[in-house]
């Protein structure tokens, strides 16, 4: 069996090598494990809550309709919690689409006000449809979403999408980020804007930076000492955010564990953040974001 649900989980496998495999929480349809040949991917804290109670520390959470707090309190979405309401909603299993690769496996994931948390869409009381594909290839996962405003709501809504991914990294000290060179920057910490000239992004403190406008073709390498661990790939994505806690805001964090575990990840997140997408009854907007393999490859500004 290749995609294999239960009450809360769907495990999925490649059908050529089942130790190349992911497993999605309904909750949230959040990505908790993406192994390449026995090889984990991605960071899950072990304190992480996966009964529901609480959105996941770690994996892939998904961000929509807001990405972090919205201050203004005329915008309608000023009323949700940080980050919005799909990760803390338990999405409907749609079950298996058709692939897009050859030896690809996918499924899919949906959710509708009708299904998701219901005091949050209390407090944004808009129409709209998700769907989330989710494939696998031996040497990939493309999370791909699709978001509508059926052709039967009254009015038009505004939102922000972001695949929040946590990668497993073996120390942050030797690791760095490339390709994002050149770029606008808003860094969250100091609240300041500009361009970021550093020919790659290292850590040595809490990191909680912006980069807008990353242009597509430009992929977002995790480096440790000249070898690659993770490759992103993008496609109606134009802004990265890149975070790591660091020790005080790790001790800070109920569901983080263990505290020392802020060394051994980092987020790398690609979204549509910096402005929000406007859609009309009966339009579409889709994206995606594809964790790769991928040889070490600078892209000069
Ligand atoms: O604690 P959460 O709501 O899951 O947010 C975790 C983090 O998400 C993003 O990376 C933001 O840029 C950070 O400012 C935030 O701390």
């Amino acid at each position: 069996m290749t995609v294999q649900e239960t009450e809360t989980k769907v495990v999925v496998s490649h059908p050529k090598d089942h130790s190349t495999q992911f497993t999605v929480l309904k909750y949230g349809a959040t990505v908790i494990s993406y192994k390449t040949k026995g090889n984990e991917n991605l960071f899950l804290s072990e304190a992480a809550k996966l009964d529901g109670s609480k959105p996941v520390r770690g994996g892939i959470p998904l961000v929509f309709p807001v990405f972090g707090k919205e201050s203004d309190p005329v915008n309608p979405l000023s009323k949700l919690p940080q980050h919005g309401l799909a990760r803390n909603s338990t999405w409907e299993f749609l079950g298996e689409s058709s692939p897009k690769e050859k030896d690809g496996v996918a499924v899919q994931f949906g959710l509708y006000p009708e299904i998701a948390n219901e005091e949050l869409t209390k407090l944004w009381n808009y129409d709209f449809t998700l769907i989330l594909t989710l494939e696998l290839t031996e040497s990939s996962l493309r999370t791909n979403i699709e978001v509508s405003n059926p052709i039967s709501s009254k009015t038009d809504f505004k939102f922000h999408w972001l695949f929040h991914t946590y990668f497993k990294i073996d120390d942050i000290e030797d690791t760095f980020i490339t390709n994002l060179t050149g770029n606008n920057v808003y860094d969250q910490l100091l609240k300041e804007n500009y361009i970021d000239k550093l020919p790659v992004i290292q850590f040595q403190e809490e990191f909680d930076k912006i980069y807008s406008n990353v242009d597509s073709s430009r992929m977002v390498q995790i480096v440790d000492r000249g070898e690659v661990l993770h490759t992103v790939k993008r496609s109606q994505l134009p802004d990265l955010v890149v975070w790591n806690p660091w020790i005080e805001k790790s001790a800070g964090m109920a569901d983080f564990e263990p505290k020392t575990g802020f060394k051994n990840m980092v987020c790398v997140e690609a979204g549509h953040v910096k402005n929000y997408i406007d859609l009309k009854p009966g339009e579409k907007w889709t994206a995606e974001q594809i964790l790769c393999e991928e040889k070490l490859k600078y892209q000069a500004i």
